[in-house]
């Protein structure tokens, strides 16, 4: 039986897309996380010192009620980890634009908000889903999709910050164990506008999820 997937990765990994193929391939609903209404985004890329507490704890309370609705769902896709918001929030705390103990307590909500509790079900996801894709793609879709404030020609130590940010990836990744996972490899797969690459990494999500029993 389906349950509860998740998609990471990178910006412009491909997340939102990979969702709504997912979904449609499996039948299932998808959850999107809904950047364009996010009101503490645009402030968080104008001032990230002030903002990154405010963002973590925005985004934390939207994930969780999605989180809790694709868990009466039992049937669902999300195209964001609640998990990966940490790997934002360390980055910044190492690069002192975030107050390490702010980190921490942030660190430990999180923990206890997602530790599973006897009689309660849990938040965990049945499967994780990670887009690999390098530095250079990932700066290629932000340019291309545009968004006003992720832009490097209008700040340009966003570069930095970019390729920083994909360093922390990988060995986030790696670290992950609140459930099964899978890596899919974004540059080498154009899921979005190759069909052959779209049923190769269909394949390889089907014959994992048969692997860990969720797929009959
Ligand atoms: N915890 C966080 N801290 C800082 N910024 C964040 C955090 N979570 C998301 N963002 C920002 O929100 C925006 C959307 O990020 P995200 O990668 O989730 O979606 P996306 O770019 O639409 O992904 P995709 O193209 O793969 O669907 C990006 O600008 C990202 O930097």
């Amino acid at each position: 039986m389906i349950q509860v997937i998740v998609l990471s990765g990178p910006i412009g990994a491909g997340k939102s897309s990979l969702t709504s193929i997912l979904a449609e391939h499996l039948g299932t609903q998808a959850f999107y996380e809904g950047v364009d209404n996010n009101p503490v985004l645009p402030l968080y890329y104008q001032d990230m010192k002030r903002y990154t507490f405010l963002l973590n704890i925005y985004l934390l309370n939207h994930r969780l009620a999605q989180i809790n609705q694709a868990i009466r769902e039992k049937n669902s896709v999300s195209d964001r980890s609640i998990y990966e918001d940490a790997l934002f929030f360390k980055m910044n705390a190492d690069s002192k634009v975030a107050d390490p103990t702010e980190f921490k307590i942030y660190d430990s909500l999180l923990e206890n908000m997602m530790e599973d509790t006897p009689g309660n079900p849990s938040k965990k996801p049945d499967l994780l889903i990670y887009i690999h894709v390098s530095l250079d793609t990932m700066l290629k879709r932000i340019k291309k999709r545009g968004r006003s404030f992720e832009q490097i020609s209008t700040d340009p130590s966003l570069k930095d910050y970019y390729a920083r940010l994909i360093k922390y990836y990988e060995p986030w990744y790696e670290k992950y164990d609140a459930s099964p996972k899978i890596k899919i490899d974004g540059d080498k797969y154009d899921f979005i506008c190759d069909e052959d690459a779209k049923k190769e990494v269909l394949n390889q999500i089907d014959d994992k999820l048969h692997a860990i029993g969720n797929l009959e």
